[in-house]
């Protein structure tokens, strides 16, 4: 909690005060659906809610920008990214009702009036959005195909519209084919040894 307070000081009170709920709420409700791995949940502020973040230290989202969430599971990387920016609208879909639910619960609690979710596959989805970002869901050959043509061309940012996608590893043979994608070391943000093969990779909206 400290280290989330110590990378981004510009936090309001009350955002501190959501952040700070997010440990209860997750405990409460693993032990009834479980979304977080046990060794996890210990840790929920470096491996699920500061990951979540390093989104935001690659990107600002503008007030009213729509961002989807893809097989967000228990709400990650959605839920930090909207307490982080409560003017942006999100929506958080998986296909598991059960992970949803857990969604649900916690966008209650934590009182957050700018999350949706959606319990379906994203491939059915007929929106379109200005973001898309997302965390171990599935090989970026499969993922580009499931959402393809849901983001929306024009963008209010100075970078392109595109996917922001939480990954791990070598990336070399998976981003192959992909010639704009960009890679931001999370090390970089962020000094803890548990970010040290994290990336964030920005792919932006082919024309
Ligand atoms: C490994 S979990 C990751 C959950 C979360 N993003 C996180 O990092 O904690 C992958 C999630 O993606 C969801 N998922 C997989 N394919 C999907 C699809 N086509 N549409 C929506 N959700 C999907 C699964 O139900 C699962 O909850």
């Amino acid at each position: 909690m400290d280290q989330i307070n110590h990378y981004f000081p510009s936090l309001t009170e009350d955002q501190i005060q959501k952040i700070r709920q997010i440990a209860d709420l997750y405990k409460d409700w693993n032990q009834k659906i479980n979304v977080v791995s046990r060794k996890d949940i210990d840790e929920i502020y470096t491996r699920h809610v500061l990951h979540s973040l390093a989104i935001a230290k690659i990107l600002q989202f503008n007030p009213g920008t729509k961002v989807l969430d893809v097989g967000t599971g228990g709400g990650f990387p959605g839920i930090p990214l909207a307490i982080m920016f409560p003017e942006v609208h999100f929506t958080l879909i998986d296909s598991i009702g059960k992970k949803i639910k857990v969604v649900d619960e916690v966008v209650e609690g934590l009182q957050l009036q700018n999350v949706k979710s959606v319990n379906d596959r994203v491939e059915n989805l007929d929106n379109q959005f200005d973001f898309i970002v997302s965390r171990a869901v599935a090989a970026m050959p499969t993922f580009t195909h499931w959402v393809k043509g849901k983001i929306k061309p024009k963008s209010s940012h100075s970078v392109k519209n595109g996917i922001l996608y939480l990954k791990g590893g070598d990336l070399t043979e998976e981003l192959q084919g992909y010639k704009t994608a960009e890679i931001f070391p999370i090390q970089n943000y962020f000094e803890d040894e548990f970010f040290e093969t994290k990336k964030v990779v920005y792919l932006p909206r082919k024309r």
